[in-house]
């Protein structure tokens, strides 16, 4: 008689860069993960050649990870359900994926997207718990590039939920010897930093694209900080957030290397190319494109200044020019630095 196959440990929903090399490092920890592609010809392609040749190609992919374009296979998954599509298509996976899964098993949704819900403007576990309300939600996030994730090189993150029992278990499910998660009780402070350093990434590209040296980088980042400290007050978000790994840690990273989208966009940006320009040539979310508007609304919203944002969002919505808004931004008014 055959056997039932056993479902997966982890499903993950997304077979981007990302969603692939969190499949990479579960399987590198001996985790079996089944990874969920919408587009089916990729998946064949996954199959057949394991390695993914559109979003993370010339890495070879282990063993312990096996391809799917069925969510419903997805639902299955033991130990938790990774969420690792751009921010603006999780809503829409989550109705596809909502119907297949077990409220009676309540598998854990996780959350590794970094951005916002354009619609709503929540972060997105308040989405994902909006949508899929019988499951415990964390979040993942943190400095990691997904190519160097991938190959295995060491890396640190955050995993945050309300329950931090939650996170704590799901930090030495997913862990490994070179991935460290750490576990946090802040989700919303998590979510609000990775959809912030995206953000800052942007205008330390322009910057950059604009030659304005390191000086200039440097007073962005750390002006770019005191704008997240300041929302993080009205928002109950904990200090040690902003000083972790998805605030500090996630700014050191994509506001200077050249591997993030979104800093490299900002370059394109400040080299004078036009965003629709810049985006008809890429395959890959930047992020940052999407949450600058969302988190110049949550700052007025809460009364916080935060000029960075705003100049960002205005040179994104086609409102300013770079030029204009640099001048205006090294045109403000002295004042006390906290
Ligand atoms: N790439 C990284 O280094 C990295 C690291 C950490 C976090 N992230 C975050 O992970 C998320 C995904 O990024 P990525 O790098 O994997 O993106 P990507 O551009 O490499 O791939 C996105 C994937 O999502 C799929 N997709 C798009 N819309 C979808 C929808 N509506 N439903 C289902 N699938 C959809 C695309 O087909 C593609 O497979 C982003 O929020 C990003 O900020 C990325
Ligand atoms: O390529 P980016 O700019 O989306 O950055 C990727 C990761 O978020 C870095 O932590």
């Amino acid at each position: 008689m055959d056997q039932e196959p056993i479902p997966p440990e982890f499903g993950i929903v997304g077979a981007g860069a990302w969603g692939t090399a969190l499949a990479q490092t579960l399987a590198r920890a001996g985790r079996s993960v089944l990874l969920w592609g919408r587009d089916a010809t990729l998946v064949r392609i996954l199959n057949s050649r394991r390695e993914n040749t559109r979003y993370l190609p010339g890495i070879p992919l282990l063993e312990g990870i096996s391809f799917t374009d069925r969510l419903s296979e997805i639902a299955e998954a033991r130990h938790a359900i990774l969420l690792v599509t751009p921010s603006q298509g999780l809503r829409s996976a989550c109705l596809h994926l909502s119907p297949f899964l077990d409220p009676h098993r309540a598998v854990p949704l996780v959350v590794a997207a970094k951005g916002l819900d354009a619609e709503s403007d929540q972060p997105l576990s308040a989405l994902v718990k909006d949508l899929i309300p019988a499951h415990p939600v964390a979040v993942l996030s943190g400095p990691n590039f997904a190519k160097e994730v991938a190959v295995g090189l060491p890396a640190a993150a955050v995993i945050a939920a309300q329950n931090v029992a939650l996170a704590e278990k799901l930090a030495e499910q997913i862990g490994s010897s070179s991935f460290r998660p750490y576990a946090s009780s802040d989700p919303l402070g998590v979510e609000i930093c990775g959809a912030f350093k995206n953000v800052l990434a942007i205008a330390c590209g322009i910057a950059q694209g604009r030659h304005l040296g390191d000086n200039a980088r440097a007073a962005l980042i750390t002006r770019g900080m005191a704008e997240l400290m300041r929302l993080a007050k009205p928002l109950g978000i904990q200090t040690e957030t902003l000083v972790g790994l998805s605030g500090l840690g996630d700014i050191v990273l994509t506001c200077n290397g050249l591997q993030s989208r979104n800093y490299t966009l900002g370059i394109a940006l400040g080299e004078g190319m036009k965003l629709p320009d810049i985006l008809a040539q890429r395959r890959s979310v930047a992020e940052g494109v999407y949450a600058a508007a969302a988190l110049h609304r949550i700052g007025l919203k809460a009364g916080v200044e935060m000029p960075i944002v705003a100049a960002v969002d205005s040179i994104l919505a086609g409102h300013a020019g770079v030029e204009d808004v640099i001048a205006k931004l090294l045109a403000r008014p002295l004042k006390r630095e906290i």
